[in-house]
């Protein structure tokens, strides 16, 4: 088997469900044989590394731990899911105290044991928040740091796909941008189905309200089927995006991003935005939208500068001054 490189790859939370699923799905696209798994609860994580080993993977050198120094130490790409899902009933938000302290302590572990690592890919929720909250505490520059933001849009995509009677792939420029919550702005401007513009499809008002709650519902009807949240679908856009960032497969779809763009103005918040992956990180470019969309997209970054405001209240996080005094990148 032919790996994209030897780097180590460690996966945080690697005994829960996307943990899981992340460690075969980068070795069956064959990322890298050198993946650490790690978690905090070890028969979790011992189950996993026993079951990988049961599979027989061609080449695979996988290892797991609970010590998060050995962990840490040479990672060089990392994918954390290792935080608390919701449960039904629940907001992405209402993990927000517990979830961001522990990131706060990831990006700890980052910035004492593996400073030089390249790209770092955070999941747990909320993911914006969570993942600047990571970054403020790694010291890594933005551009080193994406959070998952892509079921959204995956989601508007199947929506529109199964209203239109098409193949997934052929719903292009169905996207949601800023946060990964109910706050999320979703666009359908740049939508094309099958190369005709969604514009010229006769689709009704009242439809299209449809499928944009059908998609920013996504999340929380997953729970609904299945009695939890979605594992599989994360865990195969995360590896993907982590591939990108190792010089493979460019990865296309909305990721989360550092931004603090006065041309923008959008400050100090990561989100959604248009974005691309490559061997050098990840870099976002302005989003095309009717003022509607725009408009949206401000509402949806106001409502992340509150639950910024919330982990600087609960000193998870400094004042942005400070956190700007430690890190002059951000
Ligand atoms: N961004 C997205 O699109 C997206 C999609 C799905 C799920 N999620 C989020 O991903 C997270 C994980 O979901 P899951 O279904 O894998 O949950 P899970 O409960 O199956 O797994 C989480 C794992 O993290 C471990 N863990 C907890 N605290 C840890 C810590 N401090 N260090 C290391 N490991 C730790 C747990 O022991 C557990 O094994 C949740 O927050 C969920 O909401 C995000
Ligand atoms: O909905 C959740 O809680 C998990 C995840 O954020 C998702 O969108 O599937």
């Amino acid at each position: 088997m032919e790996f994209l490189t030897n780097d180590k790859l460690l996966i945080v939370g690697a005994g829960g469900m996307i943990g899981s699923n992340m460690v075969q799905s980068a070795l069956m696209l064959g990322l890298t044989p050198n993946i650490c798994l790690y978690d905090i609860y070890e028969p979790g994580v011992h189950g996993v590394y026993d079951e990988m080993q049961q599979c027989a993977f061609p080449g695979a050198n996988i290892t797991y731990t609970v010590d998060p120094e050995e962990a840490f130490t040479n990672a060089k790409f990392i994918i954390s899911s290792g935080g608390a899902p919701r449960k039904e009933g629940m907001t992405r938000e209402d993990l927000l105290k517990g979830n961001c302290k522990i990131a706060a302590e990831f990006g700890e572990n980052i910035k004492k044991y593996c400073p030089d690592v390249n790209h770092v890919v955070v999941i747990f929720n909320p993911a914006d928040v969570t993942a600047l909250t990571a970054l403020i505490h790694s010291g890594l520059k933005p551009n080193q740091l994406t959070s998952l933001a892509a079921l959204d849009s995956t989601r508007l995509q199947q929506a529109l796909a199964h209203e239109f009677g098409v193949q997934q792939d052929k719903v292009t420029g169905a996207h949601t941008y800023g946060g990964h919550g109910e706050q999320m702005a979703v666009f359908a401007s740049q939508v094309k189905i099958d190369g005709k513009p969604l514009s010229e499809m006769g689709l009704s008002a009242e439809r299209w309200e449809e499928i944009k709650h059908k998609t920013v519902q996504g999340g929380s009807n997953i729970i609904k089927l299945r009695g939890r949240s979605s594992f599989q679908s994360p865990a195969y856009n995360a590896v993907k995006m982590i591939e990108a960032a190792m010089g493979g497969e460019p990865f296309t779809l909305p990721a989360g991003c550092y931004v603090n763009d006065d041309k923008l103005g959008f400050k100090n918040v990561m989100m959604a935005m248009p974005t691309t992956i490559d061997k050098t990180g990840v870099h976002y470019s302005e989003p095309t939208g009717t003022p509607e969309e725009l408009a949206e997209l401000q509402k949806s970054y106001e409502h992340l500068c509150k639950m910024r405001q919330e982990i600087i209240d609960l000193d998870i996080v400094p004042s942005i001054e400070a956190w700007k005094n430690d890190n002059a990148n951000l």
